[in-house]
């Protein structure tokens, strides 16, 4: 990830094609200016995490990236052409996967739903919804309905959904965060491995800095009111992750530590802005 428009270094060295951009993008609802000027890239195959204190603009700005709110400043850019609408080869993934799932279809036909949408044919439809569901390791559970299932596997239907339609990025919502550590620490894994067989750029929102470090290649913290892009860390801990290793790394409390301070630096920022504001507010 980077602050500018240019194509990223790779794993390897070699630059890596841009998927994603902002580009001075700001948003406001109404009066209120959540977000300013914020400009960064994305590379193919990328998994950023999105942090920031509460109400900072985390899903505006998912929401924004992915054409579903429109920029009130700059630009989002989609694989070189500009974001109006939802582009095609993004899918999206909310927290609330029990709303998402419909209950009365099977857990085939909910994934398989979107494709009918678009117009895929009923034996396509059906061959990449068990593709899908075989990626996220619910191939036996195909005519199970959503409310036979756990939390855990109903996200991951939610998941399987999403590739379903074989996007090219995903962003997810803080999509772990109504289920238990076991269960969350097992869809992080999955998002990995999704990830590195399907060459998918993810952008994810969390509130876990845990979770961000050991996820993301590059952590991006929002701060700010409005909003700017306080830092984008880059993580660059010995892979693959694994989560007793990986988090026991001396590394990986160092960039914890790291994500941390600044976040609480910039709450503190943030709480001395509402301040100002509240100060320089008229009295009713
Ligand atoms: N549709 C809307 N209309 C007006 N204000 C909104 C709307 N959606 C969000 N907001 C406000 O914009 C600010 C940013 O909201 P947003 O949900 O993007 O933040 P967030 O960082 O994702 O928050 P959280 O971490 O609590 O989920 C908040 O103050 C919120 O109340």
């Amino acid at each position: 990830m980077t602050t500018t428009a240019e194509s990223t270094p790779g794993a390897a060295g070699a630059p890596r094609d841009t998927v994603v951009e902002a580009r001075g993008l700001g948003h406001s609802y109404g009066e209120r200016r959540i977000f300013r000027d914020l400009s960064f890239s994305v590379a193919a195959g990328e998994f950023v995490c999105i942090v920031g204190p509460s109400g900072v603009g985390k899903t505006t700005l998912l929401q924004c990236l992915t054409g579903l709110l429109g920029a009130s400043e700059g630009e989002v850019v989609f694989e070189g052409a500009t974001v109006h609408d939802p582009p095609e080869g993004v899918a999206i993934v909310f927290q609330d996967y029990s709303r998402s799932l419909m209950p009365w279809l099977s857990v085939l036909d909910n994934v398989a739903l979107p494709l009918r949408s678009a117009g895929v044919g009923k034996a396509e439809r059906r061959r990449r919804a068990e593709e899908a569901l075989a990626e996220v390791g619910l191939r036996d559970v195909t005519d199970s309905y959503p409310w036979q299932l756990s939390g855990g596997m109903q996200q991951r239907v939610a998941i399987a959904r999403a590739l379903a339609s074989r996007p090219r990025m995903t962003v997810l919502d803080e999509p772990f965060a109504s289920v238990d550590a076991q269960t969350r620490a097992d869809l992080e894994d999955l998002m990995l491995r999704v990830r590195d067989h399907l060459g998918l750029t993810i952008m994810l929102v969390t509130h876990d800095i845990d979770e961000a470090v050991y996820l993301a290649d590059t952590v991006l913290v929002l701060s700010g009111r409005p909003a700017k892009v306080e830092t984008m860390l880059s993580v660059d801990l010995p892979g693959p992750q694994d989560q007793i290793t990986t988090k026991s790394l001396p590394e990986f409390a160092a960039l914890r530590s790291e994500v941390y301070a600044v976040i609480k630096k910039a709450g503190e920022k943030t709480a001395a802005a509402k301040a100002a504001e509240a100060v320089a507010a008229p009295r009713s």
